[in-house]
């Protein structure tokens, strides 16, 4: 008999003990299911031991092996060990977050291969020679033959797809095996001399571990780049890591990636993913079957034995850090990775990170710069429109009337940025003075015309518009403010004659929708887009000349010391969806503060200018980089509890701190009230990462062992990115 430790998702930071019949060192890092409690638990044998605190006559038996898949290797152990540690999160929990749920649960995977790599036969290359009547299954080989080696999905998308049964029962097109994954297809572009530089100072870099920053402003070809440095991971027999923000973003990375290399096994890993999928891709990944695994942050966990490259997409994107359980930002977990594993990784974006941006500066980081755009010759032209005594129709200035009325003649496409969803963000009683609050949140709910309902954004709460004031009955009641469906309104009056498409959460709910919505714009059915965030990244619309942007002020005086550098990157992005191919693009921005150094920048598009300003006034205030935060929240139906949890915690903390390390006074989060709980936090901050590593460990053991009220919780934030 021997007796495996297992961890298992639990929220103390324990590992149990179980005996097995056979178990052995092979079994180190493969999945169990094991009784816990009075049920069943799934976890990770992460050791074999000899001797156990518990007494042997009492250690209870394993209930089943995960033996089919091959078990995590050690690599894998000592990444989510890390994370743990880092984190200060159980090492159960963290492993749960990392695995997909059917692998966890030890269930049996299946895995056959689905999409088969397809090749005309030499029989199809006669019959296609010999050709005398032309017919659909001719013209698929014809199609085939131009298209090289193709997954069996891509060639039943091509125009005589149709015939693909027909051809491949008489034997013309048939599966291939051994294709070389890093052939790339037959379309690929001349790179740029300043992609060409790139490409080949990371391949002429060190050996081993070399953390880059891909610097490329808007349209720059960095997509490009990654390619090629895949190419190059593959052709040596290396499997590709890149991560991407958000995979609902990109279905167009995914299929570029997947088009580029026909013969290679691209996995996508995210959660939005049917659980069958996400396993099986994890599966593939874990076996070193899997070339390029392409995903959001979770991807950062695939574990892959061949690995050679990490490529992280818009390295800044707020969404590489999770902001529940665990709370670990992937891109930080992506170079740790690449440095166990000893191997490069490339951050890219048009908009780095402070953090970056400065690790680059100090040459932590290698920099690469794409200072010109790939196709267009210029970045578009930026132009600030002071609206201060303006008379503004819903939100538009005449200047952007003027434009898209233009652009429209001209049969291009404009878009109109504002970050606001909804018709209205608050429904308010001119005669009481009642506004629509959440009932369970401190925020207001939102005016959504399209289907009159009064929406909270952050809970989800949702009601009918009201016909009335509710305190009053005043009968003229009215939406304060502006979204994205009352600007569309207006447009649609204003613009009749053209096709206006609204993108934002609420038009495109699932990946289905998102994805119609994206091949309307691209085809050139839509005219006039109206679209938040979501239009911001990554979009490549070579019709799209015209960006204006409106209600940004309101983030310009954020209380959070992010907030300028978040809107910085969003405008220079969103203002990088304008003039990407030949036709030239500009930017109007509308605002009340044309002087803002913040709309100074980005008019010359100068993004080392404001980073380094922003980066001055961190060193000044004692912000990050040049500090280490983490942030203790709690919240309880009470606020006295959370706080009083807060101000017990730091106590301790004062007790406890070693010199260095700063405990500031709790206080009620912005938004406090969430979903009828209410939030408070507590910063601690030290100028060096160790002692406060250090002392985060002890003190969250302290706060482990405390009595606290049954309805309150706490989390532990390390690199928060809120504050
Ligand atoms: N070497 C090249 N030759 C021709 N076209 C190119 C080349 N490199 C990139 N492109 C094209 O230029 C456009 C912009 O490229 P891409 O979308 O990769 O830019 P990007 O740097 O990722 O931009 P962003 O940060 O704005 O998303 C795309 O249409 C792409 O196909
Ligand atoms: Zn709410």
């Amino acid at each position: 008999m021997s007796i495996v430790r297992v961890a298992l998702p639990v929220p103390i930071p324990q590992l149990f003990d179980y005996s097995s019949q056979d178990a052995c060192e092979e079994d180190v890092g493969r999945c169990v299911r094991v009784p816990f409690g009075r049920g069943e638990k799934s976890g990770v044998i992460v050791a074999l031991v000899t001797a156990s605190d518990v007494d042997p006559a009492r250690l209870k038996a394993v209930r089943h092996i995960q033996r089919e898949v091959a078990p995590l290797p050690r690599d894998w152990l000592e990444l989510v060990a890390f994370v743990a540690r880092y984190y200060h999160a159980p090492l159960g929990e963290v492993i749960a977050l990392a695995l997909p749920p059917g692998l966890r649960r030890a269930d049996a995977v299946s895995d056959r291969e689905s999409d088969p790599l397809l090749d005309l036969s030499a029989d199809g290359h006669a019959a296609l020679a010999e050709a005398r009547r032309a017919s659909r299954a001719l013209a698929l080989l014809g199609e085939l033959r131009a298209a090289g080696v193709i997954r069996r999905s891509a060639a039943r998308e091509l125009p005589a797809g149709a015939a693909l049964g027909d051809a491949m029962k008489r034997g013309w097109v048939v599966a291939v095996r051994g294709a070389d994954p890093s052939q790339p297809a037959a379309n690929r572009p001349e790179l740029t001399d300043e992609q060409r530089a790139a490409v080949e100072a990371v391949s002429a870099g060190p050996e081993g571990f070399a953390p880059w920053l891909l610097q490329g402003v808007t349209g720059s070809g960095k997509t490009e780049v990654y390619l090629r440095l895949a190419e190059r991971a593959l052709a040596a027999g290396r499997q590709v890591l890149m991560l991407v923000p958000e995979i609902a973003l990109t279905p167009q990375l995914e299929s570029r990636v997947a088009n580029r290399f026909p013969a290679a096994c691209v996995v996508s890993l995210h959660s939005a993913l049917a659980e069958g999928a996400r396993s099986r891709g994890f599966v593939q990944a874990l076996e070193g079957r899997a070339d390029i695994v392409l995903g959001t942050r979770l991807s950062v966990f695939a574990p892959l034995p061949r690995l050679g490259l990490i490529l992280v997409d818009e390295e800044h994107d707020a969404s590489y850090k999770q902001q529940e359980g665990v709370r670990y930002s992937a891109r930080d977990v992506a170079v740790w990775r690449a440095h166990q594993r000893k191997v490069p990784v490339v951050l890219g974006s048009a908009t780095p990170s402070l953090e970056s941006w400065q690790h680059a500066r100090l040459a932590r980081y290698r920099s690469l710069r794409l200072d010109a755009r790939a196709l267009a010759s210029t970045l578009p032209t930026v132009r600030r429109i002071d609206t201060r005594r303006m008379k503004l129709d819903e939100g538009l200035s005449p200047q952007l009337k003027t434009a898209i009325g233009e652009r429209l003649a001209r049969g291009e496409q404009s878009l109109v940025f504002l970050n606001r969803r909804g018709y209205a963000p608050v429904l308010s009683c001119p005669a009481c003075g009642w506004v629509s609050q959440c009932p369970h949140c401190s925020a207001n709910l939102v005016v959504h015309l399209a289907d009159r309902r009064l929406r909270c954004h952050h809970c989800g709460c949702d009601t009918e518009v009201p016909h009335h004031c509710p305190v009053c009955s005043n009968q003229d009641i009215q939406p304060f403010g502006r979204g994205t469906q009352r600007i569309e309104a207006r447009l649609v009056e204003l613009f009749p004659e053209a096709r206006v498409l609204r993108v934002d959460r609420d038009s495109a709910r699932t990946r289905n929708q998102w994805e119609s919505l994206l091949a309307q714009i691209a085809s050139g059915e839509a005219d006039i887009l109206v679209g938040t965030q979501m239009m911001a990244k990554g979009h490549d619309f070579p019709q799209l000349t015209l960006v204006g942007v409106i209600g940004a002020d309101a983030s310009l005086h954020a209380a959070d010391f992010r907030a300028p550098e978040r809107l910085f990157q969003q405008l220079m992005q969103v203002g990088g969806r304008a003039g990407r191919a030949h036709l030239p693009g500009e930017v109007l921005v509308q605002t009340e503060y044309p002087d803002h150094p913040l709309y100074r920048c980005l008019v010359k598009h100068d993004f080392d200018a404001f980073a380094a300003s922003g980066l001055d006034e961190r060193r000044a205030a004692g912000f990050p980089p040049f500090s280490f935060q983490a942030m203790l929240r709690a919240d309880a139906p009470l606020l006295d509890d959370a706080m009083q949890f807060l101000a017990h915690a730091r106590r301790l903390a004062q007790e406890m701190a070693p010199a260095g390390v700063r405990v500031f006074d709790a206080v009620p989060m912005r938004l406090t009230r969430l979903a009828r709980r209410e939030r408070a936090q507590l910063l601690v901050e030290a100028d060096e990462r160790a002692p406060l590593q250090g002392f985060l460990g002890a003190w969250i053991e302290v706060l482990r062992a405390q009595r606290t009220p049954r309805e309150l919780r706490w989390q532990l934030d390390v690199d928060p990115l809120e504050v």
